[in-house]
């Protein structure tokens, strides 16, 4: 059994990135000279109570296997689903399977984790009943928009955060959730949702506008500007 402040990372990295428009996988493509992916596992690797880091890829991911991970932190590949909550459910069964109480879910596609950013929410999600996830308060007005892309309304941002990830909760919790409500359940786009729907309250734990998800074309450029700034 895994020590109470061992925590298994679970990085969802079975995606196409449609939106991203680009050659290959977001999760693949190169900043300064590594893959989106292998900088997220160096991110994940600067906490020591990451103990084990379990890496949902597609059954046809023909690029994993080129990939070096800098890390000393043990690595397993398990097979991701048609969506990310089945992705992560796999994750997440594989951590659970090998003893892991909880569980720190991390999209591939955040390469910009800071440290800090780790430190704080692993630190606030072991001392709570629930969990916790990094998160940021809504910044910018918020518009309600038309199918003709025309304002509706203003939608009051006040105690609006936006999720970021790493989500750390207890894996039994996540697992439960997972086969309650469905991984193909639209409305479960991260793991405090699932949390939420069981009837609980995560802690929200401020991160930095510097955690982007590459997610559209130009964004990987903006992750190399704060990849590069953190040097
Ligand atoms: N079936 C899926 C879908 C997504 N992901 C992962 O979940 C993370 C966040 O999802 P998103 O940004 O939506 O990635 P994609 O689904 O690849 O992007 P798109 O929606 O543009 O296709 C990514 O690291 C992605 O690889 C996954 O593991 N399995
Ligand atoms: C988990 C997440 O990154 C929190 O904002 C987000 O929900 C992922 O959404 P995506 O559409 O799967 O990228």
């Amino acid at each position: 059994m895994t020590q109470n402040n061992s925590v298994a990372a679970i990085v969802p990295a079975a995606g196409i990135g449609r939106r991203m428009q680009s050659t290959r996988p977001k999760q693949y493509l190169q900043i300064a000279g590594s893959t989106v992916l292998e900088l997220t596992v160096k991110a994940l690797s600067q906490d020591p109570r990451i103990s084990h880091i379990f890496i949902a890829t597609s059954a046809e991911d023909a690029y994993y296997p080129t990939l070096n991970f800098n890390t000393s932190t043990p690595i397993t590949r398990v097979e991701g689903g048609a969506t990310r909550a089945a992705s992560v459910q796999s994750g997440v069964a594989a951590a659970a399977a090998a003893g892991f109480v909880w569980v720190a879910v991390h999209d591939a596609a955040r390469p910009c984790l800071s440290a800090e950013e780790l430190a704080s929410v692993l630190d606030h999600a072991l001392a709570d009943e629930v969990g916790a996830l990094l998160a940021l308060p809504v910044a910018d007005t918020l518009k309600r928009a038309s199918e003709q892309h025309r304002s509706l309304a203003t939608v009051a941002r006040e105690q609006l955060w936006q999720a970021l990830t790493p989500q750390v909760f207890r894996s039994a919790e996540l697992l439960s959730g997972f086969t309650r409500l469905g991984v193909d359940n639209p409305q479960l786009t991260d793991e405090a949702s699932v949390i939420e729907a069981l009837g609980k309250q995560p802690k929200l734990v401020q991160g930095k506008r510097s955690n982007i998800k590459i997610t559209l074309p130009g964004d990987e450029q903006l992750a190399q500007l704060w990849l590069t700034a953190k040097t």
